[in-house]
């Protein structure tokens, strides 16, 4: 990394309650041009409900976001996506009877604030079909195009949402869980281009997977009972007593 990295992305002071529970406690942190930023911890230390907030799908109690510059804890998820900030979408979002191709073109008029009238036409517009296939070459689907989308394995249909989100151009990224359910060789692929997808769009990345969150990551932060208890390099985390303790000396992960 190098001192003229800019900051797309800043998180500072996030809190959220649900109730009694503390999800987010005064969470700060950010993402730079060019980098994989991970955020990791155990199960139900609140890793998905920053996500959420930092997309817009919830609201924090305090705190605020900015994107590219511009403050956007205002703004909604829409707004936000517009800015260019890309989520992988959830799996609910694929409509499974289409086809992947569909699915993609669907993504792609979504991109250019098209409205869904006509599913005929939208599938003869070759700037469209040509935008979907490119994000499904990237992804490594395009020879399953045709295929319907209830048809795919899981890993697949992680795929096919990262291809979705593509479609969409977004100037950075925030991924929850992209290698889960993919096999070894599905998630080595996955780790290859996330790696050149950084340089595009860089990556706030949740993931379980130490061996991908090792081998991808610039910096790391760790979330525990939703706070972050540290943020370094991946050697710096690896050798932090309070992280071992806390998270990564329990799952041998390291
Ligand atoms: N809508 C909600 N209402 C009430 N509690 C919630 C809600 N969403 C999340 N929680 C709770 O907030 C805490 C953080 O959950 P969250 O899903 O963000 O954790 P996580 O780190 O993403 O976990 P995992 O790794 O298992 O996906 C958990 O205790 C969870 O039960």
């Amino acid at each position: 990394m190098t001192d003229q990295m800019t900051q797309v992305l800043k998180v500072r002071n996030l809190s959220k309650s649900f109730g009694a529970l503390q999800a987010s406690k005064n969470i700060s942190l950010d993402l730079k041009t060019g980098e994989i930023h991970a955020l990791i911890g155990p199960n139900g230390a609140g890793k998905s409900t920053l996500i959420k907030q930092i997309s817009g799908e919830l609201c924090p109690d305090s705190g605020e976001v900015e994107v590219l510059g511009q403050d956007v804890s205002a703004l909604d998820r829409v707004a936000r996506a517009q800015l260019g900030l890309g989520r992988t979408f959830q799996i609910s979002a694929l409509a499974m009877e289409f086809t992947v191709l569909q699915n993609t073109v669907l993504g792609a008029l979504g991109a250019r604030g098209g409205v869904f009238r006509f599913f005929g036409n939208v599938m003869r517009d070759k700037a469209l079909l040509q935008q979907a296939e490119h994000a499904l070459k990237r992804v490594g689907l395009i020879d399953d195009a045709m295929r319907r989308t209830a048809d795919l394995s899981h890993g697949q249909r992680r795929q096919l949402e990262v291809a979705v989100a593509l479609t969409m151009a977004p100037k950075l990224f925030l991924m929850d869980e992209p290698m889960a359910g993919l096999g070894a060789s599905g998630s080595k692929a996955l780790t290859t281009f996330l790696d050149e997808l950084r340089t595009e769009a860089p990556i706030l990345l949740v993931e379980h997977d130490m061996d991908a969150v090792f081998a991808l990551a610039d910096r790391i932060s760790v979330l525990v009972y939703g706070e972050v208890i540290a943020t370094g390099t991946t050697d710096e985390i690896r050798n932090d007593p309070e992280v071992r303790r806390a998270y990564l000396g329990e799952e041998e992960a390291v």
